[in-house]
């Protein structure tokens, strides 16, 4: 034993020697790391930062001048947050996707998570378990193999819907877009879209939809998070008189929504459920017989509710503005219409619809889908981030806390990518060495790369090969829309639209109406 003693204190004091170097060590490199530079950009003014470089509006345009000047990374200061916007592929991979677990957090939205409460959806979570119950979830419900087995058949029957309402009242071309898309999403992930009272779920969610994406667009307040301290019948304080009033109305309509579809899972309503709410509810319940835990049945419960919730604010306006992309393009760029109705006429021909099964003999039509996503991205400054810790990049510090964009109008606009980026060409994607597929950034990056995607391209995909089947789109002479430029064609705002537009929309044949169904 006696012999040991001096062994171990020797070994001892080397391990206390070893750590106090290695701190030393790791001291000298934070002191060495904090001294590097930010990214550029362009130079901050004492006390306001670089408030006068931020826009008020058409964020993605700024964001894509200051990437020609400043290069893939620009990083801006404004009054108590650094701002790093990323306009590279590469480098969006390398921070996002390579180093995740640094860039996987959301900033804080103060106006519509904390105050509006809306910070349990999937999109605006935290990074945090409750997050990671949701990505999980999601990932078994809108993998590429569930989207097409369960949702196919009603994707499809939404296509017939909207090429009925084409036919019958083709003046309201963008407002029927928009109705069919919101249903699509509700239908699939709540079933039915009203309830024994005659409440329209579609236009609830629909008016929270736009309620949300009002209050993410910038309140005073999420420069300026004290001010949700201050009482609300200050003047100035609106801002918490709506907030206190949309949560009160959301909270109804997320609990109203949700036990109308849990009715119908419980009581066995099988024409009125979605696969979505069966599978996880059913799941859930067996569990909860096995444990009898209360507590987890509870939390599963609003787990299935605030990801589903999240369906319908993520995935309505995004895939409807990408679909309304598509008829824009359609008129502007006769060409591409005239080669996809030729494929799409030599593969179905003219006797029925284009179905899913049709897809791989449709190669054009593809490129068609993915060249839509890229040529108007819906998400044009994607959903921000927020790195959890310092880190450095090609020799630049990025300060923990830092708010990350990424510029996916950017991405889509350069030239190191895309040859003449603002032509509508879907040949791109079909030579033998494709341009980069728009994939790669528009639906976001790393762990929290949008989880609707497949769901988002196989609705595009069948919206588009069933109008193209059935109707020719003309651009109406004498519309005073300016289209000519690529930047008058869409609006720029968080979600990004392309501008309403007059269409002609004629019918290919004259036994259109006898080819689909009627009862929606
Ligand atoms: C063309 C259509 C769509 C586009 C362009 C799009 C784009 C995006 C982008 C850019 C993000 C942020 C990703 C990131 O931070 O890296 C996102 C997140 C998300 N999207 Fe989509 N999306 C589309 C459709 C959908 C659909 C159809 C759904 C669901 C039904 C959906 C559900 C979500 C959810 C839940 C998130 C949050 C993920 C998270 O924070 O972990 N999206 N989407």
């Amino acid at each position: 034993m006696a012999s040991h003693l001096p062994d171990t204190l020797a070994s001892n004091g080397l391990a206390i020697t070893g750590a106090a170097l290695a701190l030393l060590l790791l001291g000298r490199y934070w002191t060495s790391v904090k001294r590097l530079p930010y990214p550029p950009g362009p130079r901050p003014l004492p006390l306001l930062g670089n408030l006068l470089d931020v826009p008020n509006s058409r964020f993605a345009l700024t964001w894509t001048k200051l990437a020609e000047k400043y290069g893939p990374l620009t990083f801006l200061t404004v009054p108590g947050q650094h701002v790093l916007i990323i306009s590279s592929v590469e480098a969006a991979k390398d921070l996002l996707e390579k180093r995740g677990s640094i860039y996987m957090d959301r900033p804080r939205f103060v106006m519509v998570g904390e105050l509006v409460g809306l910070e349990y959806l999937t999109t605006l979570s935290r990074s945090s378990p409750t997050w990671k119950k949701h990505r999980s979830l999601l990932k078994h419900t809108l993998s590429a193999q569930v989207v097409k087995r369960d949702y196919s058949a009603h994707m499809t029957k939404k296509a017939e819907q909207y090429l009925h309402y084409l036919s019958t009242r083709p003046e309201e071309f963008l407002k029927d877009l928009n109705k069919v898309m919101a249903e699509n999403i509700l239908e699939l992930t709540y079933g039915r879209r009203d309830d024994e009272e005659g409440r329209d779920y579609v236009k609830l969610n629909s008016y929270v939809m736009e309620t949300s994406i009002r209050a993410i667009e910038g309140y005073i307040v999420d420069f300026v998070p004290a001010l949700r301290h201050l009482p609300s019948w200050l003047p100035g304080m609106q801002f918490k008189r709506d907030a206190a009033k949309w949560k009160q109305e959301i909270e109804e309509v997320r609990r109203a929504t949700f036990e109308r579809a849990k009715r119908s899972v419980v009581s066995g309503d099988a024409e009125h459920v979605s696969a979505y709410m069966l599978n996880n509810l059913r799941d859930l319940y067996h569990k909860h017989e096995e444990s009898g835990d209360t507590e987890a049945l509870e939390e599963g419960e609003m787990a299935i509710n605030a990801t589903g919730f999240s369906f319908f604010i993520a995935g309505v306006d995004t895939t409807q503005f990408t679909a309304h992309g598509i008829l824009l393009a359609m008129i502007l760029f006769p060409s591409v219409q005239e080669k996809a109705q030729a494929e799409i006429d030599r593969v179905v021909g003219r006797d029925r619809l284009p179905t899913f099964n049709d897809q791989q003999d449709l190669p054009y039509l593809h490129a068609v889908v993915l060249e839509a996503l890229r040529w108007g991205p819906s998400v044009p400054s994607g959903l921000a981030r927020r790195s959890l810790s310092d880190d450095v990049y090609n020799g630049y510090l990025i300060p923990e806390g830092t708010t990350i964009i990424f510029n996916t109008w950017g991405m889509s606009r350069n030239t190191q990518y895309y040859k003449n980026p603002s032509t509508f060409d879907p040949e791109r994607h079909l030579k033998p060495n494709p341009e980069l597929d728009p994939r790669e950034f528009v639906f976001g990056f790393g762990r929290r790369i949008c989880p609707g995607n497949e769901l988002a391209f196989q609705t595009l995909w069948i919206m588009a090969a069933s109008i193209l089947w059935a109707f020719k789109l003309k651009r109406v002479e004498g519309d005073p829309t300016p289209l000519d430029d690529d930047v008058d064609r869409f609006n720029f705002d968080f979600l990004s639209s392309p501008v309403p537009f007059k269409c002609q929309i004629i019918p290919r044949a004259d036994d259109l109406k006898d080819k689909f169904s009627h009862s929606f």
